[in-house]
């Protein structure tokens, strides 16, 4: 059975521009989401340069990581601490089990009184959800030569804190108002999350602008969970009022972004900032901030209250994220056909000019798999008439599609020399290559 059509799902929008040349974006994922997984990857595996300071900071290894990188913004110390009450700081390592590049927080200065404070975190090692950084494991290590705690999650290459993307504006003149979709968007994302905490019995308490991180086009995850679970394990605790304390968070949280301002949720501020929301913003972003921050008289507020409340924007964040699924799904089509056509040119790479096959007479002029030769100049070593080559994409691209296919259409082929020429269908070359490859793979089970 045909799988593929002969011609790449692309090839409509291969119009010549006014130069001649084809588009050759066209073939590929677009340049935006291009440039954003090469940066990630790039980050990926970056290393310290040898002859930078840090180094000399840093360990070699720390427990099974190596390789580590500190994470942290400079100057950024100043604040250090307000979180969680002792200094972090945050490394990329990569893992010498699974080779993969994690996370790594540095809790400094705190002791761990009591193994079961370790236990307390486990939930959080269990938990997975798209708006969660996942937290992976917990130690205690001397590396950085105290006893300190160090907490491993996922590492997600290029993110930023939401507190560096919005909230420190070197340049006032330059303020603009986060959009009020891009608003509902991080809300429907944190109380998807929170419902999913809440659920299980567990209590977030970072939700604040340096705990949730960007990680992609308007995706952010909550950071550091399971932090306070082990460091305030000795607190006593009320499970309903934390839980609601971490609705105030979310209502705070959300007030801060709207203002663009941390300073927008102190006491002497709050009002004037609630009346900037009622101003900027539509009626159901007011009534949310207002019913989060609003102390109850009776009864505690909660998650699932709250998902009632903004059901109809959980509708609008679905259709927005199968919108984007279809654009992903596009973007991978293409990525799918040239995945397929490189498998061919591999193929092709793995029997052309093996030296194996100098002296073979069926590579010779005469032999039957000298068209494998002339179809591989074919396709990649065309000339004009003037000699310049021909390095036209779309002609390899359309050529390796018919013969993926083998399609009966037949080509003329010509030596070298230009004294013979071969008519030959994409069918015929498709089964000589086919053959050529397979007595390759036999060759090799044989010396295996
Ligand atoms: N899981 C992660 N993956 C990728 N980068 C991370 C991860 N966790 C933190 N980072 C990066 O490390 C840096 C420091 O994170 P951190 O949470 O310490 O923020 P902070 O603003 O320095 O907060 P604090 O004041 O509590 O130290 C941030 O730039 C953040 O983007």
């Amino acid at each position: 059975m045909q799988q593929y059509s002969p011609y790449p799902q692309y090839s409509q929008s291969l119009i010549r521009n006014k130069q001649g040349r084809r588009n050759m974006g066209s073939f590929f994922m677009s340049e935006s989401l291009k440039q954003d997984i090469v940066h990630q990857k790039q980050l990926l595996y970056m290393t310290l340069d040898p002859n930078d300071p840090r180094i000399k900071n840093i360990p070699p290894m720390l427990n099974k990581y190596h390789s580590l990188y500190p994470l942290d913004q400079d100057g950024a110390k100043e604040n250090q601490g307000k979180m969680f009450g002792y200094v972090t700081s945050v490394y990329k390592a990569i893992c010498t089990q699974d080779g993969l590049p994690y996370a790594i927080r540095r809790i400094e200065g705190f002791r761990l009184s009591s193994e079961y404070a370790l236990q307390a975190a486990e939930s959080w090692r269990n938990l997975q959800h798209p708006n969660i950084v996942s937290l992976k494991e917990i130690f205690v290590s001397k590396e950085f030569g105290d006893n300190t705690l160090f907490f491993t999650y996922d590492y997600f290459p290029g993110s930023e804190t939401i507190e560096s993307k919005f909230l420190s504006q070197p340049n006032q003149t330059s303020f603009q108002p986060i959009s009020e979709s891009v608003l509902w968007s991080f809300i429907t994302q944190l109380v998807s999350a929170l419902k999913t905490i809440h659920s299980l019995g567990l209590v977030c308490r970072v939700i604040h602008p340096s705990k949730i991180l960007l990680t992609g086009k308007n995706r952010i995850r909550l950071n550091g969970v399971g932090i306070f679970d082990v460091v305030n394990y000795d607190s006593p605790r009320n499970l309903a009022q934390f839980q609601h304390e971490d609705l105030l968070l979310l209502g705070r949280l959300i007030l801060t972004l709207a203002c663009r301002s941390a300073a927008s949720i102190t006491a002497q501020n709050l009002s004037n900032s609630i009346e900037y929301v009622s101003n900027t913003y539509s009626k159901d972003l007011y009534n949310l901030i207002v019913y989060l921050l609003t102390k109850p008289v009776i009864n505690l507020p909660n998650i699932d209250e709250v998902v009632t409340m903004i059901s109809g924007r959980l509708l609008q964040e679905n259709n927005y994220l199968h919108t984007y699924t279809d654009d992903l799904e596009t973007e991978l089509g293409k990525e799918y056909e040239n995945g397929r056509l490189f498998r061919l040119v591999t193929k092709l790479g793995f029997i052309n000019e093996r030296p194996l096959y100098d002296m073979d007479p069926r590579w010779s002029e005469t032999g039957d798999r000298y068209l494998i030769k002339l179809f591989r100049d074919y396709i990649f070593h065309q000339v004009y008439d003037d000699g310049t080559p021909v390095l036209d994409f779309y002609h390899v691209v359309e050529t390796l599609n018919k013969l993926d296919c083998g399609v009966d259409e037949k080509i003329l082929l010509m030596s070298r020399d230009e004294q013979s020429l071969l008519v030959v269908s994409y069918k015929d070359l498709k089964k000589c290559i086919e053959l050529a490859f397979s007595e390759l793979v036999s060759q090799k089970s044989h010396l295996n």
